[in-house]
């Protein structure tokens, strides 16, 4: 997954540097940020890049993106909306304000969209391409290749709810404006006028500090996901009994102060060489069901926001202060979306101008 994030890194830093006016231009990072992480993980799972219209278009996005973009613009409020039928159970069964409906309108939707991928790459295999030696195979292809072997296990509903459970998990990665200014002094390991790499990013360790530092102040999903207790058990005093709904306070646990000194400050230093090891940090959950992708996110974060430092000088515009409000929703989102304004710097240039 890596090249292709990496190539989708680079593109958003090519568009950045294109889009009108020259020198320097507002950009909401929200959104630039929202179509690279789709862009990537629809690559991955059905190599659309190709179907894109216009390759130098202003947007990171090809068409199979945008389409489910505005399906996921419909889906996510009613994930995050606060149901009555939570509280009063009963009430599911009269569907006030049309909710369920509402959801079961977008699941379909989704399945026939989901469904198009999985046609469109099997008509691609049939035709040759995406053998067995091919690396740039993707995710659709690698189980319609197994569904030949396996044709129980890799059904075509199968497929479509581990691309559905794939594209669902995907997160805009929390980069914020304040943290771009103390990284400043990242420019300087790198020297050469070239594009970060991801393999430059274990190597820089206060890049990965200022990322930790973002995850623990602003966890993605404070409360990670739901889990379910499948036995009666008692912990920290409490009894907890079997089939009971736990969410996990990350949020509060990040912000503990017996854990964690001066808490509300930005300070990646606390965890400069393994200074904070040991310490509850647990943005990507604990145990068994530990998020799987976490290094991967971790190095993508890093390469992220890396790049974005490297290539550009950033300001508010006129001294304006960062809104950090919290919003509402299950992945802690802010309240006014960050805009900024983005200036190539000088030494990229070059850089900039060749890719
Ligand atoms: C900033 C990025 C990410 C964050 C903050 C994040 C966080 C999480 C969290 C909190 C969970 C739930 C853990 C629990 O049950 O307690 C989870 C589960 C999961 N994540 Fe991630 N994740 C990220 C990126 C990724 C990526 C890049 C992938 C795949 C390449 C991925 C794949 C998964 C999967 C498959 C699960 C379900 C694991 C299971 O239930 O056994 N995640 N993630």
């Amino acid at each position: 997954m890596l090249p292709v994030i990496s190539a989708e890194v680079c593109a958003m830093a090519r568009r950045m540097y294109r889009s009108p006016p020259p020198g320097a231009a507002r950009v909401e990072l929200k959104r630039r940020l929202f179509e690279l992480s789709l862009s990537a993980l629809m690559e991955t799972i059905a190599r659309t890049k190709t179907s894109r219209a216009v390759p130098d278009d202003d947007t990171d996005m090809c068409p199979e993106v945008q389409e489910f973009m505005k399906a996921l613009d419909v889906f996510l409020p009613l994930l995050s909306a606060d149901n009555s039928w939570d509280y009063l159970p009963v009430l599911r069964w009269f569907d006030v304000f049309g909710v369920r409906n509402k959801i079961l309108a977008t699941v379909s939707a989704r399945d026939a969209f989901l469904r198009r991928l999985i046609d469109a790459e099997r008509r691609r295999l049939e035709e040759g391409e995406g053998g067995e030696n091919d690396e740039r195979k993707s995710m659709i292809g690698v189980m319609l290749s197994l569904q030949k072997s396996e044709p129980v296990v890799y059904t075509d509903t199968t497929i479509m709810a581990l691309c559905s459970e794939r594209l669902s998990k995907n997160r805009q990665p929390p980069v914020k404006l304040m943290l771009i200014k103390r990284g400043r002094k990242l420019t300087r390991p790198w020297g050469t006028p070239r594009l970060l790499g991801a393999d430059d990013v274990p190597r820089l360790g206060y890049l990965q500090c200022i990322v930790s530092e973002t995850l623990r102040l602003y966890p993605v999903l404070p409360t990670l996901v739901p889990h379910e207790s499948t036995a009666d058990c008692t912990v920290g005093g409490h009894h907890v009994p079997s089939g009971t709904m736990l969410l996990i306070n990350v949020y509060a646990i990040h912000r503990d102060p017996a854990i964690w000194a001066d808490l509300t400050a930005f300070r990646p230093e606390r965890f400069e060489d393994g200074r904070a090891e040991g310490l509850f940090m647990m943005p990507f959950g604990m145990g068994r069901r530990k998020c799987p992708g976490e290094a991967l996110a971790l190095r993508t974060l890093g390469l992220v926001l890396g790049t974005l430092i490297q290539c550009f000088d950033w300001d508010t515009g006129g001294g304006a202060v960062v809104d950090m409000a919290e919003g509402v929703g299950i992945t802690l989102p802010r309240v006014v979306p960050l805009e900024a304004i983005c200036k190539p710097r000088h030494a990229m240039l070059d850089v900039l101008k060749g890719l």
